[in-house]
């Protein structure tokens, strides 16, 4: 089918738009929301990690996973809880019986419903899915996966319970975001494409949907379908699979209503084995793996954030991010049963791809969907599309014809001759009946001339009588411009009066003008007058004022000179005192050093003399040491006492010098203190007096002559003022009179366009009753004419009964004919579209 909807939707714009709204998450009436199933399956240890010795760290329970971080620690690193968890023990089977069989009951009973697997690669999405496919005696593998288990299942039970059903399926790829038809033939090339339709519902265009008779029919389409799947190798896993594949397998099941119709159940199951969710740089992935894991992380990263969105309740859920959820849009929040099969692997080596698969997997737990069974199809509408579609068909066919010739079997040839055959005679039935239609037609035609010529006649006559009505209506229109016309003329009397007065009142305003001018600038003149003379004053009193500083600038640097003399005499002065102050110091200090000089000569003395006596002491001792030592007791002592007087005198004589230099000094400095002080109170006065004298010159000076050219400027600016007043005055007495004459005008202006206004109003009147008059008889024409229409519809419908009776006849007539040409549309058309149909027929060679 060329433009199937993913999803199955028939009727899709009603649950389109709930499905919109189904993020919002809440539980409308009708509408059940239920929980995403999340369920985890962990196989057992696989070659590769016996080999490298990767011991388990992951232990499933029935409900709960635990995982370890080391396989030596006490407690688990983290337990999480799903709706079912399956162990290495648990089989295929067990998987089908305890996921699969529910879900195909709501397949059966017109849901669509949707299963992942998710996981890291080589754990299991594939062996869970698909399996083993091979049959062997018509018998499935143990291995046998999901897919083929449901086919059989579909088959088994529908026809044990002796249904009325078809099965389609379709696979498709996603690879590097380009969707592949893994059913379609080599040769065909047409580009798949997700379509919005008007619902803004997500429609995969362009795919095989291949009806299967049985489930091994199934099983061969998608071995086949397996092969095409892109696969790459990475360092994990020789068959690891880069895609994401949909199996999609839709049964209708045909169910009688009491009333006797039939209806269809439409129920889908797509299965979907993502891509693996490995981080890519652990897969040691590069180049084109690196470029396809990239894109393929987009489909998953993009499913991650809708789930993630999704579970935290975010207004937007960026499905249209990548292909994966446009086309699953619906399995996620919408209106489909979902369950998600999270792989595992128990070894160590996959330890934080498992962390990171069963966090997602407990995110995806919290999303509600609201499943919505998908409505009844009637057998018509079902008929309808197909006959749509063998449309289609003829039409590419008919394309095909029109090109350069296409080989057809002989049977086929057959079967377009005949259908010519039947083609020709039609085409001459239609020409007998439109030559019966054109004279039908003219019948009906003679009938509507004769209708149109009474109209006519009517409307001319109901014309004539307006013309004249209109006529009266205009002359009394006319009648009442020329009044108009006399009253505009009056009022433009009067504004040229108005004008008259602007005028004057311009003259006057411009005489003011003059005026004001040639005042301003007789007293510009005047005051510039004054000013001159009042500055040439001002700069006689300046030079005055500068000759008598100048004078007092001679007598200043005179008492300057005196000054500068008078301490230059003080300095000569104090120079000859410190000179004869120096002499004086020279001489008591020769004076001191002479008697310094006899000090230590008289010192030497006492030593030499000293030396002496202790030598005849010692001669002397030898002989009478007693006598001898009071004898040199008594000299030696007054001899000291001579030595000391003479050095106390020295001394004192030292002292008074010393002195005397002290006094001196004394008064050479009193002296030079009292000329010093004398000096500077002499200069300060001198000093004071000066600038006392410069101050009073200056501030004299100023507020005479800035006080006298103040007072003649503001005189002068007030004789000024009082020459303006009297101009304002006489301004003021010359506009309130033309304001006074204004107002005049003005009312008479108002009076005029009252009296025009009633004028107006009072042919408007006249005009309104004319025209009420001409609808009332408007009114009464349109009833003769709506009467002479029903007689004239009364009339011709006999005509057009007879040509009812002739059209169905043909229409019976064409439908034999149809029924063997088998041309649907015939059937449904109405008489409206047959009639057109039958004008182009007539236009045929
Ligand atoms: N439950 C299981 N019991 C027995 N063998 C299993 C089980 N699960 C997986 N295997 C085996 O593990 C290997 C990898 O599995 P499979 O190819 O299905 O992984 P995968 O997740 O689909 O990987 P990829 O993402 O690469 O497609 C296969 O040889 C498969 O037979």
């Amino acid at each position: 089918m060329d433009n199937a909807s993913f999803n199955g939707d028939i009727n899709g714009s009603e649950r389109a738009k709930k499905r919109r709204r189904s993020n919002e998450h809440s539980v409308k009436e009708g509408e059940k929301a239920i929980n995403i199933q999340v369920v985890v399956r962990c196989r057992a240890r696989i070659e590769r990690e016996v080999a490298a010795n990767s011991p388990i760290v992951v232990q499933a329970t029935p409900r709960e996973i635990k995982v370890w971080a080391n396989s030596q620690d006490m407690m688990p690193y983290k337990t999480f809880t799903f709706d079912k968890v399956f162990g290495s023990d648990a089989d295929q089977s067990r998987i089908f019986d305890t996921i699969v069989i529910p879900i195909l009951q709501e397949v059966k009973a017109g849901y669509n419903c949707t299963l992942f697997a998710y996981g890291q690669t080589s754990t299991g999405k594939t062996f869970t899915m698909e399996g083993k496919l091979d049959l062997s005696n018509g018998t499935m593998s143990p291995d046998a996966g999901v897919i083929p288990r449901s086919l059989y299942y579909i088959f088994d039970t529908l026809e044990a319970e002796q249904a009325d059903f078809s099965v389609k399926i379709s696979y498709i790829e996603l690879y590097n975001e380009e969707l592949k038809d893994l059913l379609s033939s080599d040769s065909d090339n047409r580009q798949l494409k997700i379509l919005d339709d008007v619902n803004r519902k997500c429609v995969l265009h362009g795919h095989e949907e291949i009806l299967i008779k049985n489930a091994e029919d199934g099983i061969n389409v998608l071995k086949q379908g397996s092969i095409k799947r892109q696969v790459a190798q990475t360092n994990y896993n020789k068959n690891s699979s880069r895609s994401h594949s949909v199996f999609c397998i839709t049964v209708h099941i045909k169910e009688t209503m009491p009333d006797g119709e039939d209806l269809l159940k439409v129920g889908k199951f797509n299965l979907v084995d993502l891509a693996g969710s490995e981080n890519i740089s652990r897969t040691g992935a590069e180049n084109l793996r690196a470029k396809e894991a990239g894109k393929i992380n987009k489909s998953l990263l993009t499913l991650g954030r809708c789930i993630n969105s999704l579970n935290e309740h975010n207004q937007h859920i960026p499905y249209r991010e990548s292909k994966l959820t446009r086309l699953l849009q619906d399995s996620l929040g919408g209106h489909t049963k979902t369950c998600i099969i999270a792989t595992i692997s128990p070894a160590k080596l996959s330890y934080e791809e498992t962390i990171s698969t069963l966090d997602y997997a407990q995110r995806a737990k919290n999303i509600l969907n609201k499943p919505v069974a998908n409505q009844r199809v009637t057998k018509k509408a079902l008929i309808k599309e197909y006959i749509g579609e063998i449309e289609r068909l003829r039409a590419d066919l008919l394309a095909a014809r029109e090109k350069n010739g296409i080989y057809l079997s002989q049977d086929t040839y057959q079967n377009l001759v005949d259908e010519n055959q039947i083609f020709q005679e039609f085409k001459h039935m239609m020409l007998s009946v439109t030559s019966q239609l054109e004279s039908k037609y003219n019948e009906i035609k003679s009938v509507h001339i004769g209708f149109g010529e009474l109209i006519y006649n009517k409307t001319r006559e109901f014309m004539e009588r307006r013309e004249n009505e209109i006529s009266a209506i205009v002359k009394c229109i006319e009648e009442r411009i020329d009044r108009s016309i006399q009253q505009k003329d009056q009022i433009i009397q009067i504004f040229d009066n108005q004008e008259q007065v602007t005028i004057n009142l311009n003259t006057e305003l411009s005489k003011f003008q003059e005026e004001t001018q040639k005042l301003i600038d007789q007293k510009g003149q005047e005051l510039r007058n004054n000013l001159s003379a009042t500055f040439d004053t001002f700069q006689h009193e300046l030079s005055n004022q500068f000759e008598k500083m100048r004078s007092y600038q001679v007598k200043f640097e005179e008492d300057i000179s005196f000054l500068m003399k008078t301490a230059q005499d003080h300095i000569a002065l104090q120079n000859q005192a410190i000179a004869s102050f120096r002499s004086f110091t020279h001489e008591t200090s020769n004076s001191q050093i002479d008697c310094m000089i006899e000090q230590k000569h008289l010192l030497t003395q006492l030593a030499e003399e000293d030396v002496l006596m202790r030598k005849s002491m010692e001669e002397e001792v030898l002989a009478n040491v007693l006598e001898t030592l009071k004898k040199y007791g008594d000299a030696h002592s007054a001899k000291i006492e001579n030595v000391i007087s003479t050095v106390q005198d020295t001394i004192q004589k030292n002292v008074d010098s010393v002195k005397s230099l002290n006094e001196a000094c004394t008064n050479a400095a009193d002296e030079m203190n009292t000329a010093n002080t004398t000096y500077l109170v002499n200069f300060s006065n001198k000093y004071d007096a000066s600038k006392e004298n410069l101050s009073a010159l200056e501030n004299g000076n100023r507020l005479t002559r800035v006080d006298t050219i103040e007072n003649s400027i503001y005189t002068q600016l007030d004789e000024c003022k009082d020459v303006f007043k009297s101009k304002i005055l006489s301004l003021d007495t010359f506009a309130s009179a033309a304001v006074k004459e204004s107002s005049e005008l003005q009312r008479r202006h108002v009076q005029s366009f009252n009296s025009f206004a009633m004028d107006v109003t009072q042919g408007f009147s006249e005009f309104q009753k004319q025209f009420l008059k001409s609808r009332v008889e408007s009114e009464i024409m349109t009833k003769n004419v709506f009467d002479l229409n029903q007689a004239n519809t009364s009339a011709a419908s006999g005509l057009y009964n007879n040509f009812a009776n002739q059209v169905h006849q043909s229409r019976e007539e064409i439908s034999l004919i149809a029924e063997k040409f088998n041309d649907p549309d015939t059937k449904i058309r109405t008489p409206t579209t047959k009639r057109s149909h039958f004008l182009n027929i007539t236009n045929l060679p």
